[in-house]
């Protein structure tokens, strides 16, 4: 039988949320890339930022110990595999490892009331477990740390190229952030330091309280993110099969981020509304520039394919799950009506979930980044390319 090896660069976790640490295994980076590890924990500590988060960010401080595929600071060529301890991990020894029977201390903890809007009653029944924790621990947006720390590694590479991928809020709870028009290290520098993410202190102010009334009152709320990608050559993913279009893989990886019900690039949902005229870039050329667009409503994709525009795509965060005043729900043991459980929860992840999404962007193209000039180490991957630069620009 012929075997069919994939050797493109992918990544698992694994891992709960209570229990002693995630794991991530990055598969396929090239050998010579050095690792900055100040960069990689900046990136997990602006993960656990963001005003309307619950108690659990304050007592977990996320920093990833890489613990294979790195050596002298440098990837090797071999499977890079991290880890994220959890902090909160010494306060759920009992409830992780004992097993809940009628009686003890551990089946107070059993979940079987699930909560609309998480994984809980549909994994239940998928897997046929009883305790819905064993749904809650994996189901738990904890492993998107991971995901971050993974992101952070692709970020690294794609910068030795002149790629910058950023990130900030556009809404939260329907209260929209004028639009910032900044260069990319503008809206950085300036989104950073926000609790929202946001760059208009006005904004920023009336987000927060939303978001304080939002938890007063028992509630959750969500909002709208995006993120910008800068530097990008054209021709990164590829028209001519469905699963290569790199534009598909981008909205797969961002509705795969834990409460993400929508994406859209550039204009997005609005192209709906308007006339060819409106939406499509035109080309231009300049001995300087190249081929370029007049503008960028398309967010930076045409046949799958990156354009040399910025890739600019949102996604939609639904409000959180776990309500503080529940809702109506099942108990799957008596099948009589109760109100869903409660657990500790955040009441706003928007800011954190932006954090989220660049990660998972950045691993997107950084794969098809490597898919076009791919090579085992980066001086065979920055010869390859220089090559195409020549090739594009003599075209
Ligand atoms: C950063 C982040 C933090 C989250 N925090 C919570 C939380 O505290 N409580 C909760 O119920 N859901 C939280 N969620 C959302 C759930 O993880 C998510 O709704 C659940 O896994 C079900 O998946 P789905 O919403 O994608 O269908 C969070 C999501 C993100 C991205
Ligand atoms: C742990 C994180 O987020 C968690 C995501 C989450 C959920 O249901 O998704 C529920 C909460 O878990 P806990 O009950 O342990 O506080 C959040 O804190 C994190 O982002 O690192």
């Amino acid at each position: 039988m012929r075997r069919i090896i994939d050797l493109s660069l992918r990544y698992l976790t694994a891992g709960e949320t209570h229990g002693p640490q995630l794991t991530a295994i990055i598969e396929g980076l090239p050998s010579n890339l050095e690792i900055d590890f100040e960069a990689l924990n900046f990136q997990l500590h602006r993960r656990q930022k963001g005003h309307g988060r619950g108690r659990r960010m304050q007592i977990e401080k996320d920093t990833a110990q890489i613990v294979g595929g790195v050596r002298h600071g440098r990837t090797t060529g071999a499977p890079v595999a991290l880890v994220v301890a959890n902090n909160d991990w010494k306060h759920w020894t009992n409830v992780m490892n004992v097993e809940p029977i009628e009686g003890n201390d551990e089946a107070k903890r059993r979940i079987h009331r699930p909560r609309p809007g998480h994984a809980d009653l549909n994994g239940g029944i998928k897997y046929d477990l009883k305790d819905l924790r064993n749904v809650l621990e994996r189901s738990s947006a904890r492993e998107t740390a991971a995901r971050v720390a993974v992101g952070a590694v692709a970020r690294q590479l794609l910068e030795k190229f002149g790629i910058r991928v950023a990130g900030h809020v556009v809404s939260i709870g329907g209260i929209v952030a004028p639009t910032p028009d900044l260069p990319i290290e503008e809206l950085i520098a300036k989104t950073e330091e926000s609790p929202v993410r946001v760059a208009d202190p006005e904004t920023e102010a009336k987000m927060i309280a939303l978001i304080d009334q939002t938890k007063a009152d028992g509630d959750s709320i969500g909002g709208v993110v995006e993120c910008i990608v800068t530097g990008l050559p054209i021709g990164l993913g590829s028209h001519v099969q469905w699963d290569r279009k790199l534009d598909g893989r981008i909205a797969q990886a961002v509705v795969s981020i834990n409460a993400f019900k929508g994406v859209e690039f550039g204009i997005g949902f609005e192209a709906a509304n308007r006339p060819g005229s409106q939406v499509h870039d035109e080309i231009l050329y300049s001995e300087e520039r190249g081929y370029h667009r007049a503008s960028n409503r398309l967010g930076g994709f045409e046949g799958g394919m990156t354009n040399g525009m910025p890739i600019v795509v949102r996604g939609v965060m639904k409000p959180i799950p776990t309500l503080y005043k529940p809702l109506q729900s099942v108990d799957i043991d008596t099948k009589e009506p109760f109100t869903a459980q409660v657990e500790r929860s955040d009441a706003c992840a928007v800011p954190a979930a932006s954090v989220v999404m660049e990660s998972v962007v950045a691993w997107e193209v950084a794969k098809a980044f490597l898919e076009k000039f791919g090579g085992d180490s980066m001086e065979e991957i920055r010869a390859n390319y220089d090559n195409y630069l020549r090739q594009a620009a003599e075209y």
